[in-house]
């Protein structure tokens, strides 16, 4: 059984010129244990998708779907406190922008200690201890001092460490991580993916990762779909993706990497979906 089993989801914002389709028909799973990728270009509908697995959008969302499963019960139609149970213990995401994830009035020893709180039921002494071991295990040096710092008192790496912390605190089954790294300078990045990587793997955890760097791909996942303007476009595994994408936009995502730029510039989505497919994108 898979972890996540989503079918057919939709997602309509309400806007001021009228109905919006963000999210149109897409379906995926993640197996325990598996990283999978989920890449396509801004706006794409990455996000969208998971802040619907979250419940985390706004009241303008409708999000619809034939399933959203995950464990076995369907998200959409367990009540408002079953699913709040899950979601932050079981199913945990992280974002783009750590220091604005967190929040700016509270130290973040207070903020982890919280989420140990509401979900695990520890005690003052419990919660402290765990969130010290929590912290070592992100590498966050003197983790006990560190504990009583405000956000805007450590770098966006560190942030992005604690956001981690928070994050696997009550052992989830599930991480999203939703372009965890693209805030950060270039030399934390590879620490924050190495760390994710090592995480998931040491817990056993499912991964989606969002982006749109083909190179987080690779160095990553063990699955990738590829969406595009709220559809998905392409699903398969790493290396054939690689080795052989089957649609136009994902070889115009691939031909868009440094390795193979030709001349002066690098080709653009847009001139390969124009050269390929003068019908569109589709596969
Ligand atoms: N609250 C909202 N109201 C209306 N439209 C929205 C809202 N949130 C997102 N959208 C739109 O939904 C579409 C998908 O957005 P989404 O954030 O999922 O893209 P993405 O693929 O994750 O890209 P990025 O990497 O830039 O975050 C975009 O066109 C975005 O403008």
């Amino acid at each position: 059984m898979a972890l996540l089993d989503i079918q057919n989801l939709v997602v309509e914002f309400q806007t001021a010129s009228g109905p919006f389709r963000a999210v149109d028909g897409v379906s995926l799973h993640v197996d325990e244990r598996e990283v999978l990728a989920i890449v396509g270009e801004s706006g794409s509908g990455k996000s969208v998708s998971m802040l619907a697995v979250m419940g985390l959008l706004p009241w303008t969302a409708t999000v619809t779907a034939d399933r959203m499963n995950f464990n076995g019960r369907d998200l959409l139609k367990i009540s408002p406190a079953d699913r709040r149970k899950i979601i932050g213990k079981d199913v945990a995401m992280i974002f783009q922008e750590p220091i604005a994830s967190l929040n700016p009035c509270f130290t973040v020893g207070f903020q982890i200690e919280e989420v140990l709180r509401f979900h695990m039921g520890m005690d003052k002494a419990q919660r402290r201890a765990r969130a010290i071991e929590l912290f070592k295990q992100v590498g966050i040096p003197d983790p006990a001092d560190r504990l009583n710092s405000f956000p805007h008192q450590m770098s966006g790496g560190q942030c992005q460490r604690v956001m981690i912390a928070m994050a696997i605190a009550c052992n989830p089954k599930l991480l999203i991580a939703d372009e965890p790294t693209t805030a950060l300078d270039v030399t934390i990045q590879k620490q924050i993916l190495d760390l994710l990587v090592s995480l998931q793997a040491k817990y056993g955890m499912g991964l989606i990762m969002i982006t749109h760097n083909m190179g987080v791909v690779a160095a990553t996942a063990d699955r990738v779909i590829v969406q595009y303007k709220g559809r998905k476009m392409e699903e398969a595994d790493v290396l054939s993706l690689f080795e052989s994408p089957k649609s136009n936009y994902t070889r115009a995502l691939l031909s868009a990497l440094p390795d193979n730029a030709v001349g002066d510039r690098l080709p653009t989505v847009t001139d390969m979906l124009f050269e390929a497919a003068p019908s569109g994108a589709g596969a």
